[in-house]
C-alpha cells in the first residue's frame, strides 16, 4: 500500500469541496495546483496567502485562501483545520483556514493601514480615510459566497473566495457610489489586490482580493427583519370573515400583523431607485437596440437549458418559462440599460438607524466576470427583490415537513398575502422615487423573476437541496 499522501495539494483537494463558498460543487476537481504563494508573516503561527488554481470540466477557477500554519493547533481552531502538511511544497505543520484565527487576520488591517506590498500583493487605504489597527477579526456566521471578517465594531473585511480577473465589481461600484455621495452604501476603508504581473498582458487590471468597509453597527439584515415579520404574521389568529367565522386572508389582512414590514419594503424600494439613479450617473445609461432585447432573452433561454439539463425537477416547468421569455422577445422596442446590483435580495440589504444600505455589488456568483459588470435593465434588481419576498414568505413552509394536517394550506394563503403586500409596497416605493414603474413593465418583470428563479434552482440544487422547493413552487405559479 502506498504511504498516505500529506502533501498540501492533496490536503487542499479534500478540504476545498467541503467549503460553503466553493463554487464548483457540481463537478469533481480534475486538478488543483498552487498558483501563487506569498508569505505574509513568519514564525508560529505563520501566514501564507495562496491562490489555488482549480481545474474542473476543462476550465480553471482561482480561489483565494489565507493559510495559517502552527506547530500545535489549539482546540479553538480545530473546525478550521485542513490537515498536517508534510513539507511539499515547503510548508510543514498544522495548516488551517487562517480566516478563523484573529492572531493572523489582524495582519490584513496592518498591511492596509500602511499600504504595504508583499510579493504580488498590494494593500490599499481608501482616499481620505484612516484604518485603526490592533483589532481582532473573526468571520461572520453568514453562510455566503465569500468570507467576511468583522474587526471589533469598526470594520468588515470581505475576502473574495473565487477570484475574477480585474477589479471586483463590489469595490468598483462602492468607490463610484461614494464619489456620487450615495447615502445607501457602507463606506470603503481599504482593499487588497494582486498584481497579475503577466508580461503577455502589460497594464492588466489588478485582481481584487479583499474589501474593507465600515461595519454597520446599527444594521439589521433585511432577510432577518422580513422573516420576523412573516413569523409574526403566521402566528396571528385568523381574521373573522363577514359571517363572523374564520375566513380567507388577504394582503390587506397581512397589514394588521404587529410586525408588518410594508413600510420598510416601501422605503427599501425608494432606496433601490436612488441607488439605480446614482449608478446611472456614475456609469452612464445606454438605450439598447431591439437586438439587445433578443440577446437578453437568448441568455435567459440558455441558462434555462443548462439548468434543465442539470436539475430534472425543473423540466415540467421549462415550456411555460419559455413562453414567459417569448413575450419579452415579442416586444422588440429598445430598453434603457445601466449598471445594476445584479444579485439583489433581502440578504444584501441592511436597515440601519439612517435607512437602508445596499451591500455586495458583485453580481450573481455563478455568472462569468464580464457578465457581472455588464449593463442590464434596473428592473432585473426589482425582480430579484420580489423573488426574495417570495422566499421569505415561503421558506418556513418549504422546510417544515411536520405541520399538522391542513396547516400547510392555511399558511400558504398567509404566505401569499404577505408576499403580495410587501411586493406591492416595494414596487410603489421604487416607482415613487423615480425608478421605472414595475407595473408598467409587467411582462419584463415576470421574465426577470422567472430567470432569477431558474438561477435559484441551480443554486439551491448545488448548495441547499432542501430549499429547492422554494423556487420550484414559484416557477409553477409564474409559468403555469
Ligand atoms: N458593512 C457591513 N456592516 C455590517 N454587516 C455587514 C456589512 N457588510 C456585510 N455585512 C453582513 O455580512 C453578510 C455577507 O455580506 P455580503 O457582502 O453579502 O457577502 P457575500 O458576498 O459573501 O454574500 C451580509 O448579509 C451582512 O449580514
Ligand atoms: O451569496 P450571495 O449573497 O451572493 O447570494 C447567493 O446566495 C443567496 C442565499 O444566501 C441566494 O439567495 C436566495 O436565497 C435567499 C435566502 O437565503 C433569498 O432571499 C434570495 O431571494 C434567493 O435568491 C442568491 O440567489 C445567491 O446568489
Amino acid at each position: 500500500m502506498p504511504p498516505p499522501d500529506h502533501s498540501l495539494v492533496r490536503l487542499l483537494s479534500d478540504w476545498l469541496p467541503r467549503q460553503r463558498w466553493f463554487g464548483g460543487k457540481d463537478a469533481p476537481i480534475d486538478e488543483l495546483s498552487i498558483g501563487t504563494a506569498t508569505e505574509l508573516r513568519t514564525g508560529d503561527p505563520a501566514l501564507h496567502h495562496l491562490v489555488l488554481d482549480v481545474r474542473q470540466n476543462g476550465t480553471t477557477d482561482h480561489y483565494q485562501l489565507l493559510l495559517g500554519v502552527r506547530r500545535h493547533l489549539p482546540e479553538r481552531l480545530h473546525a478550521a483545520a485542513i490537515g498536517e502538511a508534510d513539507g511539499h511544497p515547503p510548508i510543514t505543520g498544522h495548516v488551517y483556514d487562517a480566516a478563523h484565527d484573529p492572531d493572523l487576520t489582524q495582519v490584513l488591517l496592518e498591511f492596509m493601514a500602511s499600504e504595504a506590498s508583499a510579493g504580488p500583493l498590494r494593500f490599499r487605504r481608501a482616499p481620505g480615510t484612516g484604518i485603526r489597527t490592533g483589532l481582532e477579526g473573526l468571520p461572520t456566521s453568514a453562510e455566503q459566497s465569500n468570507t467576511s471578517l468583522i474587526f471589533g465594531d469598526a470594520y468588515i473585511c470581505k475576502l473574495f473566495r473565487r477570484l475574477s480577473p480585474g477589479v471586483n465589481p463590489d469595490l468598483e461600484v462602492n468607490l463610484a457610489l461614494t464619489r456620487q455621495g450615495c447615502a445607501h452604501i457602507a463606506a470603503v476603508h481599504g482593499w487588497a489586490e494582486l498584481d497579475p504581473g503577466d508580461p503577455a498582458e502589460p497594464g492588466a487590471e489588478p485582481v481584487t482580493l479583499a474589501l474593507l468597509s465600515e461595519f454597520l453597527r446599527t444594521g439589521t439584515d433585511g432577510w432577518q427583519l422580513a422573516l420576523t415579520s412573516v413569523r409574526d404574521w403566521f402566528a396571528q389568529p385568523a381574521p373573522p370573515d363577514e359571517a363572523g367565522e374564520t375566513g380567507e386572508v388577504t394582503a390587506e389582512d397581512a397589514g394588521e400583523a404587529g410586525g408588518d414590514f410594508a413600510a420598510e419594503a416601501e422605503r427599501l424600494g425608494a432606496a433601490t431607485a436612488e441607488v439605480h439613479r446614482d449608478l446611472a450617473a456614475a456609469f452612464g445609461v445606454v438605450r439598447t437596440p431591439p437586438e439587445a432585447v433578443r440577446d437578453l432573452v437568448f441568455g435567459m433561454n440558455e441558462q434555462l437549458d443548462q439548468v434543465t439539463a442539470a436539475v430534472p425537477a425543473l423540466r415540467p416547468h421549462a415550456h411555460g418559462i419559455r413562453q414567459v421569455f417569448d413575450r419579452v422577445a415579442a416586444d422588440a422596442s429598445g430598453l434603457e440599460f445601466q449598471r445594476v446590483h445584479g444579485d439583489y435580495h433581502l440578504g444584501q440589504v441592511m436597515r440601519t438607524d439612517a435607512g437602508w444600505v445596499l451591500l455586495d455589488f458583485e453580481g450573481e456568483p455563478a455568472r462569468a466576470p464580464g457578465e457581472r459588470r455588464a449593463f442590464a435593465h434596473p428592473l432585473r434588481d426589482v425582480a430579484g427583490m420580489l423573488r426574495s419576498f417570495e422566499y421569505a414568505a415561503r421558506f418556513l413552509l418549504a422546510r417544515d415537513h411536520g405541520l399538522p394536517d391542513g396547516t400547510a394550506e392555511a399558511l400558504e394563503l398567509r404566505a401569499r398575502a404577505w408576499a403580495e403586500r410587501n411586493r406591492a409596497a416595494f414596487c410603489a416605493g421604487y416607482a415613487a422615487a423615480g425608478g421605472p414603474d414595475p407595473a408598467a413593465h409587467a411582462a419584463l418583470v415576470r421574465a426577470f423573476e422567472c430567470d432569477k428563479a431558474v438561477y435559484e434552482v441551480r443554486y439551491e440544487a448545488s448548495n441547499r437541496p432542501s430549499w429547492l422547493p422554494v423556487p420550484l413552487r414559484s416557477l409553477a405559479r409564474l409559468a403555469g
